[in-house]
């Protein structure tokens, strides 16, 4: 049929229509729609998306076994709609006949990006590199590189920020690219990404689709500017108007790229696993879902249909298992991870797929009879990478052994830990997997500042609040808890910050939503709990908050990680009560480290109690808020209850006519007036500016200069202020700006405020905060 054959650059006859015939609602050319607001569908209705297809004849076709349904569309001869009676012919879809000749006809001045030039990528990956001006490898590429390239397996060990994802990323995509693609009706998986949380997921997904589309905009004919940071990748996130204009320029990438995770409609990350993928980035609760789910449709058809059909849907499920024992790569990201996020036993299930008999005998030998006759043999050619920013030098040391350890002399052996037990059923096809450790020593990186305060625990939100309003920026704070997040968020919106709760009780789509508010609104901060503390890659996270001590140490190392990324500057600070002390000792400890070693940051302690005060109020009123919600949500709860059992309710109640009804009246009036007074208090607190000791808001007005504007515009001759500028590096640097909230101090960055307790050990202090607070003049009268 010449219209499969079409290549894709010829013009297609849009008008022109044809018919085609599809089996199932899956297969049909579903496109994504944004919600119009008039819906009311576009709030955080938990509906993440919705799809339509136009044209749609839904027919009945008589079979031996009863009606068959059968949808025929009419569509114009779309280059990337999958046709189905053409792939059962086993001749592919036009959009899938892929030119060998077109990988190969790119071309790329390798001469521009000469530390590049070693690893001899394909030049469209060049390409890419070079719009993005990633001119230089990063340590852990350029180590691993070389072995991934060769087809070895690499265990790659670095620093959080320093680029693994294209450390195994850009060898998959090279490896794509340089297979000559024999048409085929449909794409079959070539590398498989697991990843232990879905926002780490949609983020690597992000990351290679962005490369991959990229890639393919490197091949059109009319050379094209490519805005890397604004290329979509999730067909789920596109809307309409977003797709068509796509379409025609970075859709059918050279190397499709798809992403499996839960929270996101099945249906459609089925559909497209269906079309084909070449990369597969998915975590491994939804894989193995997805794979699972096949086999229960398939049970439910059994019963309720014919044999045709049974044997249809085992097929399909035969298929995905099929592509998971015939990968090219697999990859665990975050492998350690994995575990804590409880997938063990999916993880096993799926990585059982890729092991081959003879480890398989190995690792369990009492299920060598059952296992013999079972599917195909998974892939003798599958390449293994594992990476991770803290896997332990004990774990990594089993690894390179591959082996077990052996039982002593009465039949005891050291227990393995779960991940030990994990990574030991990986079957690395490479005797010898290259083991590439690059971590910093005591889990550092070097570009990050890290610094603690002690305090009451009761006193964190102050010390927070403090902490906020002093180094304006973008801030992540962990907590460990859900709970806390739901208190904290109300109370910094309360005190006008923007904070934006990330935990895994939000819909999906919120989480996505509440990530991207943070993304885009300069001062933000982002409450979470750990499942934001992995591979998240969120550019210019100025600071990272433990708002309450980590459990482990890989936890602080990954919490830390999302700050001071790609060699830009971090800091983090650690929040420390006196109950949690011994657990920082035994944290640090276990770095290798001393907890003493890092440097107290310095808090002005009157306006510490200004901000207590605020603290205070917005308490209260969250407090007053909550009864209020409290006895709205009872008198619901009362009124739904009553009309489910089909009760009337005495009228009294409901309209507050009885005393008891005036009573809870009043009570709501009352609560109501108490927190709008709460509130005004508050807004006039806020409104008032905070005032560093020193300093006096009584000036003289009579006289030449205009004192006050002096200080609020950073000039000033008087004794304080000339110490007041040399203590905050104002003097020296007329570029130096005022506090914008906090009179008398200076915008300063955190790092320059710090205080060690070792002070004579501790270099990285500035000693000007040393001097004695007492000594400052001030200019009050
Ligand atoms: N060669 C390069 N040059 C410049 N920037 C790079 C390079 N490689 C990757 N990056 C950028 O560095 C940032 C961090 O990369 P990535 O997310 O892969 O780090 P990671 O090591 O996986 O971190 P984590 O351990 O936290 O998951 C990304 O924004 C990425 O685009």
């Amino acid at each position: 049929m010449s219209k499969r054959k079409a290549h894709p650059r010829r013009p297609l006859d849009a008008t022109k229509k044809i018919k085609v015939q599809h089996g199932s609602l899956d297969k049909l050319p579903w496109k994504s729609v944004a919600r119009p607001v008039e819906t009311v569908l576009d709030g955080d209705d938990g509906i993440l998306e919705l799809e339509e297809v136009d044209n749609v004849e839904v027919v009945y076709e008589e079979k031996d076994g009863g009606k068959v349904i059968k949808f025929n569309v009419l569509q114009p001869p779309d280059i990337t709609a999958i046709d189905e009676s053409s792939a059962a012919d086993g001749e592919p879809p036009a959009s899938l006949t892929e030119d060998p000749q077109q990988s190969t006809t790119a071309s790329f001045d390798a001469a521009l990006l000469p530390k590049w030039r070693p690893f001899s990528l394909q030049p469209q990956l060049l390409q890419v590199l070079h719009m993005k001006s990633f001119t230089t490898p990063t340590p852990i590429q350029s180590r691993a590189l070389p072995f991934a390239l060769s087809n070895r397996d690499v265990v790659g060990v670095a620093e959080t920020g320093s680029g693994k994802t294209l450390a195994y990323g850009l060898p998959i995509l090279h490896r794509i690219l340089s297979q000559p693609r024999r048409p085929s009706s449909k794409r079959s998986l070539q590398a498989l990404i697991l990843a232990p949380t879905r926002e780490l997921a949609l983020q690597v997904s992000d990351h290679l689709s962005a490369f991959s589309r990229a890639v393919s905009a490197t091949l059109k004919d009319e050379p094209q500017e490519v805005d890397l940071s604004k290329v979509e990748v999730h067909a789920s996130t596109k809307c309409k108007g977003q797709e068509s204009k796509n379409r025609n320029t970075l859709d059918l990438p050279l190397v499709s790229v798809a992403v499996l995770v839960g929270g996101m409609s099945a249906q459609k990350q089925r559909r497209i696993l269906n079309r084909g993928v070449d990369v597969l980035i998915a975590t491994p609760g939804r894989l193995w879902d997805t794979l699972e789910e096949v086999r229960s449709v398939e049970a439910w058809y059994c019963v309720r249909e014919n044999k045709i059909l049974c044997s249809l849907f085992f097929d399909q499920d035969e298929i995905l298992a099929q592509e998971v024992r015939n990968l090219k790569v697999l990859v665990l990201d975050e492998a350690d991870r994995m575990i804590e996020a409880g997938h063990f036993a999916e993880m096993d299930n799926i990585l059982r797929l890729t092991v081959r008999q003879s480890k398989q005998d190995e690792i369990e030998p009492e299920l060598k009879a059952q296992e013999s006759n079972a599917s195909p043999p998974p892939n003798d050619n599958m390449q293994t990478f594992v990476f991770s920013a803290t896997l332990s030098k004990d774990l990594q040391r089993n690894l390179k052994r591959r082996s077990r350890p052996k039982p002593g002399k009465n039949g005891n052996s050291k227990p393995l830990s779960t991940l030990d037990d994990l990574l030991l059923r990986l079957d690395f096809r490479d005797p010898t997997p290259e083991i590439i450790d690059l971590s910093p020593d005591g889990g550092a990186v070097s570009t990050l500042q890290e610094s603690k305060v002690e305090c009451l625990a009761s006193e964190k939100d102050a010390h927070l609040y403090y902490f906020l309003l002093r180094y304006p920026g973008r801030s992540l704070v962990f907590l460990s808890a859900i709970d806390g997040i739901r208190r904290l968020a109300p109370l910094l919106e309360l005190l006008d910050l923007h904070a934006f709760p990330l935990h895994s009780q939000l819909e999906q789509r919120q989480r996505l939503k509440n990530l991207d508010r943070f993304k885009l609104t300069p001062n933000s901060i982002l409450l979470a709990t750990d499942i934001a503390a992995r591979g998240l890659d969120i550019p210019a996270i100025d600071h990272v908050i433990h708002y309450q001590v980590p459990r482990s140490a890989d936890v602080f190392i990954h919490r830390n990680g999302r700050t001071a990324r790609a060699m830009h500057n971090g800091f983090s600070l650690l929040m420390c009560s006196p109950d949690e002390r011994r657990t920082v000792r035994a944290l640090f400890s276990s770095l290798g480290r001393q907890d003493t070693d890092i440097p107290d940051i310095t808090i002005e302690l009157t306006l510490l109690d200004h901000l207590k005060e605020r603290v205070r109020l917005a308490r209260q009123i969250d407090v007053q808020h909550h009864r209020a919600k409290k006895q709205n949500h009872e008198r619901r709860w009362l009124k739904e209850a009553a009309e489910a059992m089909e009760i009337e309710l005495d009228s009294d109640i409901m309209s507050g006519s009885d005393d008891e009804g005036r009573a809870t009246k009043h009570e709501r009036k009352r609560i109501n007036g108490q927190t709008a007074v709460l509130r005004a208090e508050l807004k006039e607190m806020l409104s008032r500016p905070l005032i560093a000791r020193g300093v006096s808001t009584r000036y003289i007005t009579s006289g030449s200069r205009p004192i006050a504007d002096d200080i609020l515009g950073g000039k000033g001759s008087s004794r304080w202020f000339m110490r007041r500028r040399e203590k905050n590096n104002i003097g020296s640097n007329p570029d130096c700006i005022v506090h914008e909230t906090m009179l008398g101090l200076a915008r300063t960055d955190a790092r320059s405020d710090l205080v060690s307790v070792h002070r004579s050990r501790n270099a990285t202090v500035d000693t000007k905060q040393e001097e004695d607070p007492e000594e400052w003049a001030g200019i009050g009268f």
